[in-house]
């Protein structure tokens, strides 16, 4: 696994991702900084971390998904290569097109910092294979604007064509209103892109990937994204 971590001003997830990354896969990732106009050569898997890029100024993520970079991005995605948003970085991935939708402010208009549950919703996708369709999983989510939203037709063709992969939920995968903590439509937490090779969530799964972090359930998402690129080199 080649990954490259791409690092915005304001972005503070970056460390924990690539951290992850090492653990999980064996390989250190390069980080990239949002004014290269490439990727490093060679790069498999290109991952957009949280945090705050631009200090979440205009709309979160909007800012950086003019970078540079996000050029690079662009063509890589569009040859069918691997990419991951992790909260900022899914905001960042819809603010640049690559995905459809939009996060809007919790519908609480409050920041959210805990764990919450999310039930994978198939276990046929490089990202979520180290996982069965329909298992729970506990990860933390901290965010202030990760209200999906998208317009009818949209959201229509994201549950025929299976492209939403997970979805908040109670500790035994009920996905009623009641669990859907900033009202996402269709309890969205994390949707690919049309040929399925983006992948953006708002939850941080590469914070429970260790006992000493409490929870290890954010582990599958990257066991199963190196062990898809490892069977594909
Ligand atoms: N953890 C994050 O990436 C936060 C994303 C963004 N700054 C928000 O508050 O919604």
């Amino acid at each position: 696994m080649k990954s490259a971590v791409l690092v915005f001003p304001g972005i503070n997830r970056e460390r924990d991702m690539a951290r992850t990354l090492k653990l999980v896969s064996g390989h250190e990732p390069k980080m990239v900084w949002h004014g290269n106009t490439e990727l490093p050569k060679g790069t498999d898997l290109v991952v957009i971390p949280g945090g705050f890029s631009y200090g979440d100024y205009l709309r979160c993520g909007a800012i950086a998904a003019r970078s540079p970079v996000m050029d690079a991005v662009r063509a890589f995605a569009a040859k069918g290569g691997l990419v991951l948003g992790v909260c900022n970085g899914f905001q960042i991935l819809c603010e640049s097109g690559l995905l459809p939708g939009i996060l809007m402010r919790n519908a609480r208009l409050q920041f959210v910092c805990r764990d919450v549950h999310l039930r994978v919703e198939r276990s046929d996708t490089p990202f979520t294979r180290g996982y069965n369709a329909g298992q729970v999983i506990r990860v933390p989510v901290a965010h202030g604007e990760g209200n999906y939203a998208a317009d009818a037709e949209t959201l229509k063709r994201l549950e025929g064509d299976g492209r939403v992969l997970y979805r908040y939920c109670s500790a035994d995968g009920d996905v009623g209103d009641l669990h859907n903590f900033n009202g996402a439509a269709a309890s969205i937490a994390g949707i690919v892109s049309e040929k399925g090779n983006v992948l953006g969530m708002m939850p941080h799964p590469e914070n429970h990937v260790e006992e000493v972090m409490g929870c290890t359930d954010g582990r599958g998402l990257f066991a199963g994204l190196a062990a898809h690129l490892e069977k594909a080199a």
